[in-house]
């Protein structure tokens, strides 16, 4: 187990400025006791970084939903890490299903954005998990296993990796995993960043846990073991549910 659990909020592509209303109520509640009970991140869109880390100070960590390998260049659209370390950011979710699906990311890319986080002092926050059709064929192990070695650089550490297994068909669908189905995948990601990280950096690498987080279910799914925390999508973008969820995070 690894130490304090971590909850992180994807506001994937929701927020105009009026949105960190809700992040000011987090904050608040973070400074009101929450923040000893879990370590906190909201990763805004990255129009958003710069002013929610303003809004944040030290109360809640802000995070990037993705960066670019390079450092800069001529990438028309690009953020890069070095850009969203400098704008307050500590943290960057790299390889989420929605990024591998809509923009084709293969584990070898989703490597080198985790290697281009490093480089720029964040940590990167690796996003894996199965479809449907994997699962129903009886594939998650095997489909884990090739994401966490493609996508998982050499020299990951528990400071400078988090792991988010994440279902995809468990994205937004309002399904989860049985707490069974999820201890059985945190286990095998346990032992894989063991044998490949040696047994101090595979038991402080935090293995979170995403798809369908919410109020009702956070305690129950916070609990299991090898869950070291949550990476919340609908459910981060109201402050309400989202300090619930944190609220079901287990005791230091
Ligand atoms: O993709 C997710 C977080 O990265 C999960 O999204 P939902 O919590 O909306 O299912």
């Amino acid at each position: 187990m690894a130490g304090r659990q971590l909850i992180a909020g994807n506001w994937k592509m929701n927020g105009l400025k009026s949105q960190l209303s809700e992040l000011t109520q987090l904050v608040e509640a973070s400074k009101g006791g929450l923040a000893q009970r879990c370590d906190i991140l909201v990763c805004p869109p990255a129009t958003l970084v710069g002013e929610a880390g303003g809004a944040a100070g030290s109360a809640v960590a802000i995070g990037g939903q993705d960066c670019h390998a390079k450092a800069s260049g001529a990438h028309t659209g690009d953020v890069s890490a070095e850009m969203l370390a400098d704008a307050g950011a500590s943290h960057v979710i790299v390889g989420h299903s929605e990024r591998r699906t809509d923009h084709g990311e293969s584990d070898a890319v989703v490597r080198a954005k985790a290697e281009a986080a490093w480089r720029a002092g964040l940590v990167a926050i690796v996003c894996i998990g199965e479809v449907e059709a994997e699962r129903d064929a009886g594939e998650t192990l095997d489909v884990l296993g090739r994401q966490l070695a493609g996508s998982l650089p050499e020299g990951s550490t528990g400071k400078n990796l988090v792991i988010a297994y994440e279902p995809v068909w468990a994205i937004g669908t309002g399904k989860t995993p049985t707490v069974g189905d999820v201890a059985e995948a945190h286990a095998f990601i346990r032992k894989t960043v063991t044998e490949r990280f040696g047994a101090a950096e595979g038991a402080a690498i935090r293995i979170l846990y995403g798809g369908s987080v919410k109020p009702s279910n956070a305690a129950e799914l916070l609990a299991v073991d090898n869950v070291d925390g949550a990476l919340v999508g609908g459910a981060s973008l109201k402050a309400a549910d989202f300090i619930a969820i944190c609220q079901g995070a287990r005791a230091a």
